[in-house]
């Protein structure tokens, strides 16, 4: 229980009516989980607006509402605030309501296109084993120090999100590693936090269907880092185009990685192998278990944001050379006859270039790559070519199938794929909408020595097809199919 005046500190409202001397329950910005005595705040979505719902919120119990415009009546026993934002309100009350976790945690947010996931997961795995406590939220699971809780998004709303950091305070943590989706900033999810310090990994196409524009995408990407307190160290990728773009408006306090450009933080790769990467890193030389150019700036902006954190460089190398990176991300395993799987989460173009270019660096000789791949329905189309396209110029064979086709045609997803292949490569293109066929099908075509890319679900459980999550497990299916190999 809070009281409402305390709840409204720093919220800019324009009217009240009543008498923000009641106590509130809890924060609901959904009417169908209004619970007695709550405050609800009327949001604009996407797909409907919360205002109307209002009614429905205060039938059920809700005793003070957030909203931009004021029903046309009123109940008198219910206290009514106006904003400008309602979703921007949202974060600064969900963060007073738990009495602002983030100021009692050293938080360090990650943002970018790729990148996140494995970033975020490092720095966490990295803290705990050099003896800290430590929370993480991310795509795969999120972690109250060891304490799995499940995820629903890369970066929960601000209601979940300041209860999860609460419980971090609870437990004592002392940082917690957060991802920060574009999605999150531009519905002002993290309104209210207070930054220890921010991370840029790159920006390609991705979420043009929420974005409209690359530029949009980038300006909200941008956000996070200008509104980076002065206290904070806001990190960026310089190899990256938009790296130091991220970095023009921020007052934090501004360092670079890199392993192309100039930067306050450099590495450079010795070898690339299956076996992981032997980097010159701040001149010092180390194998990590991480495979891949992408890994190395991973890799990089780790060791930089815990120099950064003020953690002693050899502590840092010793422990980050011993971790695996998150599940689901370029994991791989060998039949019995040397055939190899990978399962990846690549679903942007730039990833799969990326983990493509990859495979053709460290791979021995003149071993075939079949990729295996799909695109997500309801989300970005105009990726949905270009994965394609990359796919079947970095590939020996590529199977389009598909990954979450939604409440989409997957044939009609896995045409739009196929928009993108030049006539050239199309002959090695086969086209199974099964994804579980699609799977199979490339272990019937893989000779010894070959690689097996599924690309796009990584840690993924399930497939959503019609607003419905059938098991299904990528990693799984290659282990079954492998044993039939044997
Ligand atoms: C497009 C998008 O991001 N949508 C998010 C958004 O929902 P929305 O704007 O569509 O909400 P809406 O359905 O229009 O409803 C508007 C308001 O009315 C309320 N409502 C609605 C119905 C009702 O009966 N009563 C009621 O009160 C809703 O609770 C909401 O507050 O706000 C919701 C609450 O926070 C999110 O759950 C939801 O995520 C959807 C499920 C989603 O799939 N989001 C993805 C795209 C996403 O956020 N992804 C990023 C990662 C992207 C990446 O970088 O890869 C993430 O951070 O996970
Ligand atoms: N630094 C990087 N640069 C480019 N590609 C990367 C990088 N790191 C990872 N990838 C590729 O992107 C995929 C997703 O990586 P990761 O899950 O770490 O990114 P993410 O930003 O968290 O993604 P999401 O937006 O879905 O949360 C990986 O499986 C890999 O193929
Ligand atoms: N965070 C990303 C994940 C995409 C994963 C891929 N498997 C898909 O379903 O498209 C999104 O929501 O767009
Ligand atoms: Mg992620």
């Amino acid at each position: 229980m809070r009281y409402l005046s305390d709840i409204l500190e720093g919220v800019a409202f324009t009217e009240l009516q009543g008498s923000a001397d009641v106590e509130i329950s809890a924060i609901v910005f959904d009417s169908r989980r209004v619970v007695p005595g709550c405050m609800f705040v009327a949001v604009k979505g996407t797909a409907v607006d919360g205002h109307d719902y209002i009614d429905q919120a205060i039938k059920d119990g809700a005793i003070a509402v957030i909203c931009e415009e004021l029903p046309a009546h009123t109940a008198t026993e219910v206290d009514f605030l106006m904003v400008a934002d309602s979703a921007k309100a949202l974060g600064t009350i969900a963060a007073n309501f738990y009495e602002n976790p983030s100021s009692n945690l050293k938080l360090v947010g990650v943002t970018g296109t790729n990148g996140k996931t494995t970033i975020a997961t490092l720095l966490y795995k990295l803290f705990r084993d050099m003896g800290y406590k430590c929370g993480l939220l991310s795509t795969v699971e999120n972690q109250v120090n060891g304490r799995v809780i499940p995820s629903t998004h890369t970066t929960p709303d601000p209601v979940a999100l300041n209860k999860l950091l609460s419980d971090m305070v609870d437990e004592g943590c002392d940082y917690c590693f957060m991802e920060v989706s574009s999605h999150a900033i531009a519905q002002h999810r993290i309104e209210g936090l207070k930054f220890s310090g921010g991370i840029f990994s790159n920006l390609t196409h991705d979420h043009l269907d929420y974005h409209k524009t690359f530029e949009s995408y980038l300006k909200a990407k941008k956000a996070f880092f200008d509104t980076l307190p002065k206290s904070a160290f806001a990190l960026t990728n310089s190899d990256d185009k938009n790296g130091n773009v991220m970095l023009q408006n921020t007052p934090a306090h501004k360092k670079t990685y890199g392993l192309k450009s100039m930067a306050d933080y450099k590495a450079r790769i010795i070898e690339n192998q299956f076996g992981g990467l032997l980097l010159n890193i701040d001149s010092e030389e180390v194998w990590f278990k991480l495979v891949g150019t992408f890994n190395a700036y991973n890799l990089l902006a780790v060791y930089s944001a815990a120099l950064l954190l003020e953690q002693d460089k050899s502590k840092v190398l010793v422990s980050l050379s011993k971790l695996t990176g998150a599940e689901g991300r370029f994991e791989y395993i060998v039949s019995p006859n040397k055939i190899i799987g990978i399962v990846d989460y690549a679903h942007t173009p730039d990833a799969v270039q990326n983990v493509l270019s990859t495979i053709h660096d460290i791979r021995k000789g003149s071993e075939k790559v079949i990729t295996v791949i799909g695109c997500g329905g309801d989300r970005d189309k105009t990726k949905r070519p270009v994965m394609a396209k990359v796919a079947t110029e970095w590939s020996d064979k590529v199977i389009l199938t598909s990954d979450n086709p939604r409440t989409e045609d997957p044939a009609q997803i896995i045409k739009d794929m196929e928009e993108g292949i030049d006539p050239a490569f199309k002959r090695h293109t086969v086209s199974i909408a099964d994804r579980r066929e699609a799977i199979k099908t490339a272990c019937m075509f893989a000779q010894p020595g070959d690689i097996i890319l599924l690309a796009g679900k990584g840690h993924e459980k399930y497939q959503e097809i019609n607003g419905v999550k059938n098991h299904f497990d990528d990693m799984k299916e290659l282990l079954e199919q492998f044993k039939e190999l044997n």
